[in-house]
């Protein structure tokens, strides 16, 4: 069942066909197997857990947005030119309209889902960029985001981090798919090694290592100047894909990009 724990439907929303958007944008996809392809950003808010490294903090630890109609939405991924959409968060699928939303531009785009793994869905999806969270993920009174205090959220997070049916439904459903993990160093390599394994056991597909992305963890250039060089490494030693961040890169933390 999805839940959209902290972001709360408006009372005129009786037809229910409205999603809470944070962004919506184009770009350059900057992570994972399309990287560099240019595409329309829808950017849902709301999210069922809370990294303490999460880059897209007004979707998650506080989020705001603008209650869109799914016709709305589509009209302006019409107006923008990418054949190529990104639904992306927050999670964009504990929200049930972000099927719907799927679903109205199935025909006419190549469709890529951002999704933590933890929520199953039906919608039609061409890419499930899968990425779940590691240990590594679960914030902290040390980690935390500044002003804020993860109270709940650390058991919350580290409960409902990982669902291997979930996962497996989503790497059995989508017409491809990658797992993308965010990788802060050496150490999240034997959970990485770990859940692979457990997800090979149990989809009825071939999950390669190619399919296996490591991204590194960095919100900004200065950030991710320091971890990428050595998350590139783990990846040729481990036999990994490596993703950069190539909108971080390009344009550091700015919205839209
Ligand atoms: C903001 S999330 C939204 C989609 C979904 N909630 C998820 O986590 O996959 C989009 C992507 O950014 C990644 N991400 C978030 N914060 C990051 C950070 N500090 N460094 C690297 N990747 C990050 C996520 O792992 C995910 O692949
Ligand atoms: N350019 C760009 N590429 C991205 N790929 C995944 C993103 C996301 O936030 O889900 C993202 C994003 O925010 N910007
Ligand atoms: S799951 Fe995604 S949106 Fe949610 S807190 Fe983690 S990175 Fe942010
Ligand atoms: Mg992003």
């Amino acid at each position: 069942m999805p839940v959209s724990d902290s972001v709360t439907r408006p009372d005129s929303d009786t037809d229910g066909d409205s999603l809470p958007i944070n962004e919506l944008f184009a770009s350059l996809q900057g992570e994972g197997k399309l990287a560099g392809v240019p595409s329309t950003f829808v950017r849902t808010s709301g999210c069922n857990l809370r990294c303490w490294f999460c880059d897209s903090y007004h979707t998650s630890w506080e989020p705001t947005h603008a209650w869109m109609g799914v016709d709305e939405i589509v009209a302006e991924v019409d107006a923008l030119a990418p054949e190529h959409v990104v639904v992306t968060g927050g999670e964009p699928l504990v929200h049930q309209e972000t099927a719907t939303l799927l679903s109205e531009l199935a025909d006419d785009y190549h469709l890529t889902v951002e999704t933590n793994g933890t929520l199953e869905t039906d919608a039609p999806i061409d890419l499930a960029s899968i990425s779940p969270k590691l240990a590594s993920s679960t914030p902290t009174p040390e980690n935390a985001p500044a002003d804020t205090d993860p109270g709940v959220w650390t058991d919350k997070h580290e409960s409902a981090r990982i669902d291997l049916d979930a996962l497996a439904s989503l790497v059995d459903h989508a017409d491809d798919f990658q797992l993308k993990f965010v990788v802060t160093g050496r150490d999240d390599l034997p959970e990485i090694e770990s859940l692979v394994e457990d997800v090979r056991g149990v989809t009825a597909r071939e999950v390669r290592d190619s399919d296996v992305l490591l991204m590194p963890e960095g919100q900004t250039r200065e950030a991710l100047a320091k971890t990428r060089t050595d998350v590139a490494e783990l990846a040729a030693e481990f036999g990994y894909r490596y993703t950069p961040r190539l909108h971080v890169d390009l344009w550091n933390d700015a919205p839209e990009t």
